[in-house]
């Protein structure tokens, strides 16, 4: 399975849960619409993250979503997970790949813009964005703040998901910034219903990312609610195709190239300016 068609991504954490199994947990999450697992344990021998490993792939399978196991290539192959997903470590990303072959998915961490970039060019299929805010579940590494999801809402043109600090009560900024993918680990397994908490966090991803229903933006001064997910589609779907345009989202010049992967959301200001005649 390649196909990479998340919006909620969550990620074990036993510490978060005592007295509740790991199985109980994330079974949780996914009948709240988890659509991507990810096993972490940072301190389990290899042979304990196999057995854990066996275990939530069969769970996930149950429910249809990609499973990837952390840091370790070998025992994600060893335990049919879809992918593997590694940090900023030298050729992690080349060594990742060369073990787990064209169809695996492989996710690596980005902690600012350089860093996805060399990710994109070096194959991944997707990136993980932050720490995004101080969090102890990675405790010691500083925040890459809105700054970088705004700045990989922009530049990011593979799938990418905003991770660290986020709960229910800052989930919205982080989509106002541009995320269209969020990553919980603490607010949804250390709750006492992550279910509840899962329901929540899509709910605020589908009202916010266009391609779910409308999106309703301010276009050139006036409300538009549009059905397009990106600017390129927002300027077919407004007849300027072809025109010399300058186009702005959030008080930024949008390069042209960059239209087709700019999503929509609610409450982006969008300004479409076409030049008439030929000077
Ligand atoms: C989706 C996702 N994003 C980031 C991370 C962090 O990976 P890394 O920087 O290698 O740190 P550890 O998780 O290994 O401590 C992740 N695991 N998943
Ligand atoms: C593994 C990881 N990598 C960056 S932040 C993070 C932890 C996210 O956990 P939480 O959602 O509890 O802050
Ligand atoms: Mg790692």
């Amino acid at each position: 399975m390649k196909k990479l068609d998340f919006s909620l991504y969550v990620i074990t954490a036993e510490n978060y849960h005592p007295g509740k199994t790991m199985e109980e947990v994330m079974r949780e999450a996914l009948y709240g619409g988890a659509d991507i697992v990810q096993l972490r344990h940072k301190t389990a021998k290899e042979s304990e993250l196999l057995e854990k490993a066996r275990l939530l792939r069969g769970l996930t399978r149950e429910f249809g979503v990609p499973f990837i196991v952390n840091d370790y290539p070998q025992l994600a192959i060893e335990a049919d997970a879809d992918g593997v997903h590694v940090g900023q470590e030298d050729h992690g990303l080349r060594e990742a790949r060369e073990l787990l072959g064209p169809d695996r998915i492989v996710g690596v961490s980005t902690h600012s813009l350089d860093q996805a970039m060399a990710a994109e060019d070096g194959g991944a299929d997707y990136i993980g964005v932050g720490p995004v805010y101080p969090t102890g579940t990675k405790p010691g590494r500083p925040a890459v703040t809105l700054n970088y999801v705004r700045q990989a809402a922009r530049h990011v043109r593979i799938p990418w998901v905003a991770i660290g600090g986020i709960h229910l009560g800052n989930a919205q900024e982080v989509l106002d910034a541009g995320a269209t993918r969020l990553c919980a680990v603490s607010a949804i397994v250390g709750s006492e219903d992550p279910a509840a908490v899962c329901r929540s966090l899509k709910a605020m991803i589908s009202s916010s990312v266009s391609g779910a229903g409308e999106a309703e933006i301010m276009l050139n001064g006036g409300r538009h609610r549009t059905g397009s997910m990106t600017l390129q589609q927002l300027v077919e779907e407004k007849g300027l195709t072809g025109r010399r345009i300058v186009a702005e989202a959030d008080g930024t010049i949008v390069p042209r190239e960059e239209w087709s992967g700019l999503r929509l959301r609610s409450g982006m200001t969008v300004e479409l300016v076409h030049f008439v005649g030929g000077g």
